[in-house]
């Protein structure tokens, strides 16, 4: 158990950091920072018990925490890395939330020359299309893979406190290198995101878009679902794992074309055996790793 949590960015995710570490008893306190602008979050976070207190100035913050999350935007690591670094403290553990890790490492390499031993950086592969800490749930990673990259330096203590945290949490952890976590991501994450906006971005400027978007059910729905997410939050990811994103973007299009000629030519049977190779994929993926434990 931490005597004081610290979490910068009491959003959806460093919220349910929040709300779970009260529940599961892994803080005594549990604190919030943010920038002014963050003044009405924090309040709200405050009122609904998620935080015990907030501040505005970073040195109160985290001047008892003996674990700080930083759970905000991806392309903010840098400058909350360069609020902390002069108050950092060896006795203290570090982790993040971010959904991209090698923009974590180098943003560690670029404030203080090096990644900090008691950096430990993670990414609980869970969460949601809505954003402040009002979407915070309680629970939000039970049963969910988080994944902890670590380099050739991060200290064995700081690792094993920081993979019992999110344990306690009660995520399922796993261990991979920054790079590997990144291409995997792009993939199952990135990709669909894109995919999603873009979807909604071309249909949206079509003329006879409200007639489109009021005969729209269940499969729009759920297809679309995650082009309701923060286009902060995923201008920042893409842009950070765009060296990942952009093959995939290519293979995208390839597979397209395909599906394009075969109509086209009016191929059924390999429009049918794509359709079906697809199909089986799926449910063979959800049958093995649908529940992590
Ligand atoms: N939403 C998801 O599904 C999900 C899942 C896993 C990881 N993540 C990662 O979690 C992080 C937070 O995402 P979220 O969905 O909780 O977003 P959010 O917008 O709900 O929360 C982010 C919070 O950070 C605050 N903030 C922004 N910039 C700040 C700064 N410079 N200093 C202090 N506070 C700042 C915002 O006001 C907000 O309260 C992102 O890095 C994201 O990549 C998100
Ligand atoms: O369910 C959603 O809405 C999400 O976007 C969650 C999701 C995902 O792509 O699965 C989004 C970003 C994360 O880094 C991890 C999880």
């Amino acid at each position: 158990m931490f005597n004081t949590l610290c979490v910068i960015g009491v959003g959806l995710i460093g919220g349910s950091v929040a709300r779970t570490a009260r529940v599961q008893n892994l803080a005594a306190r549990i604190v919030g920072f943010g920038r002014d602008q963050d003044l009405a979050n924090l309040q709200l976070a405050k009122q609904l018990g998620v935080i015990d207190e907030f501040y505005l100035d970073i040195a109160a913050a985290v001047a008892h925490a003996d674990c700080v999350v930083i759970a905000t935007p991806v392309a903010t690591t840098a400058a909350v890395l360069g609020l902390l670094k002069p108050h950092w403290s060896a006795e203290t553990v570090y982790t993040d939330v971010g959904s991209t890790k090698g923009s974590v490492l180098a943003a560690a390499e670029a404030v203080f020359g090096y990644v900090p031993d008691n950096l430990v950086p993670a990414h609980p592969i869970a969460g949601g299309e809505q954003s402040g800490v009002s979407a915070a749930v309680e629970g939000l990673f039970a049963h969910k893979r988080l994944i902890i990259t670590p380099v050739a330096g991060t200290d064995a203590g700081a690792l094993a406190k920081v993979q019992a945290f999110w344990q306690g949490l009660g995520s399922v952890v796993s261990l991979m290198d920054a790079q590997h976590h990144d291409s995997v991501l792009a993939a199952t994450s990135h990709l669909p995101h894109v995919l999603a906006f873009a979807l909604v971005d071309m249909l949206g400027h079509k003329d006879e878009q409200s007639e489109i978007f009021k005969y729209a059910a269940g499969g729009f729905k759920d297809f679309t679902r995650i082009a309701s997410s923060d286009p902060t939050m995923w201008a920042a990811i893409c842009t950070a794992n765009k060296q990942e994103i952009l093959p995939l973007i290519e293979q995208l299009r390839t597979e397209l074309a395909k599906i394009h000629a075969l109509l086209a030519a009016d191929d059924y049977a390999q429009l049918f055996a794509t359709f079906a190779y697809a199909q089986t994929a799926r449910e063979r993926f959800l049958e093995q790793f649908e529940r992590p434990v």
